[in-house]
């Protein structure tokens, strides 16, 4: 298993916002996590990429237990990228995204210049971005240019996993269109382990193979995304899936 999660429980000052989530992925797979507004899905990817504490359960990813210590978070950090809702809230506004994108090569691999280079060159051409773009400040691409440069800067660093947290949803609808054919892509053509987060039920069913569905932090399922159409389903995992009319 890629990762392990046992009975986690998360909280903030004293409020407990996960309850005993327990669930597993394995090298490949694709996890999708579902719940409406203030279920717990960003804080559990927060609690897998080691930026935030349990209070109860186990977490173990390549089979290694995670708390979030600094230790943890700096050998996580490589392994496990995030590509958040809000491109802009990750990129250093003064930055070019050449410099972006070199980041992850710097720090994580031993290249020469011109390795980096050619690195960059088949990124951009793979996350289709125009390699002109290479010179430009960061804040001055479009909000779907910038989806496109996080997602080419956590591919460098060759994590063995991709948590992608709402990436479409701060985007206009064509561009949502866009960057879900390019999410679609790599899920298809890369053997990355990938958590997609997302309020949207049919989107999971399209991009993942099992399913986690949480309510108030709680699991109302977890189950493979091909057998969404099982009776035992959560009356609220019904719901959400009768609610964007899967047939
Ligand atoms: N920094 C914080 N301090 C205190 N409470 C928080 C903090 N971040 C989130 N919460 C609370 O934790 C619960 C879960 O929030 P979380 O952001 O994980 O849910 P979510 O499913 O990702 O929501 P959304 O879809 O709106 O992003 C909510 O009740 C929220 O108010």
């Amino acid at each position: 298993m890629i990762i392990e999660a046992k009975n986690l429980t998360a909280a903030y000052q004293k409020k407990k916002v996960l309850h005993d989530l327990s669930f597993t992925l394995k090298k490949g797979e694709k996890l999708g996590i579902v719940g409406e507004s203030g279920s717990g899905k960003s804080t559990l990817t927060r609690v897998l990429s080691g930026f935030h504490p349990t209070i109860k359960g186990e977490l173990s990813i390549r089979e290694r237990p995670v708390q979030a210590t600094v230790k943890d978070r700096r050998w996580l950090c490589k392994l496990v990228q995030v590509v958040f809702q809000d491109p802009f809230s990750s990129l250093d506004p003064q930055q070019t995204v050449q410099q972006v994108l070199e980041e992850p090569l710097l720090n994580f691999f031993t290249l020469t210049k011109e390795e980096r280079n050619q690195q960059l060159l088949e990124i951009v051409e793979e996350v289709n971005l125009e390699k002109d773009l290479l010179k430009q400040k960061s804040r001055t691409v479009s909000g779907g240019q910038a989806q496109r440069i996080c997602i080419a800067r956590a591919l460098l660093a060759r994590p063995d996993i991709l948590i992608c947290d709402e990436p479409v949803t701060s985007l206009d609808m064509m561009t949502q269109i866009k960057i879900l054919n390019l999410l679609k892509k790599i899920v298809t053509e890369k053997q990355l382990s990938i958590v997609f987060v997302s309020h949207d039920i049919s989107l999971v069913f399209e991009l993942c193979d099992t399913v986690l569905v949480l309510k108030d932090g709680k699991k109302m399922d977890f189950f493979k995304a091909a057998d969404w159409h099982r009776p035992e389903r959560s009356s609220y995992t019904n719901k959400l899936i009768h609610s964007v009319h899967l047939k």
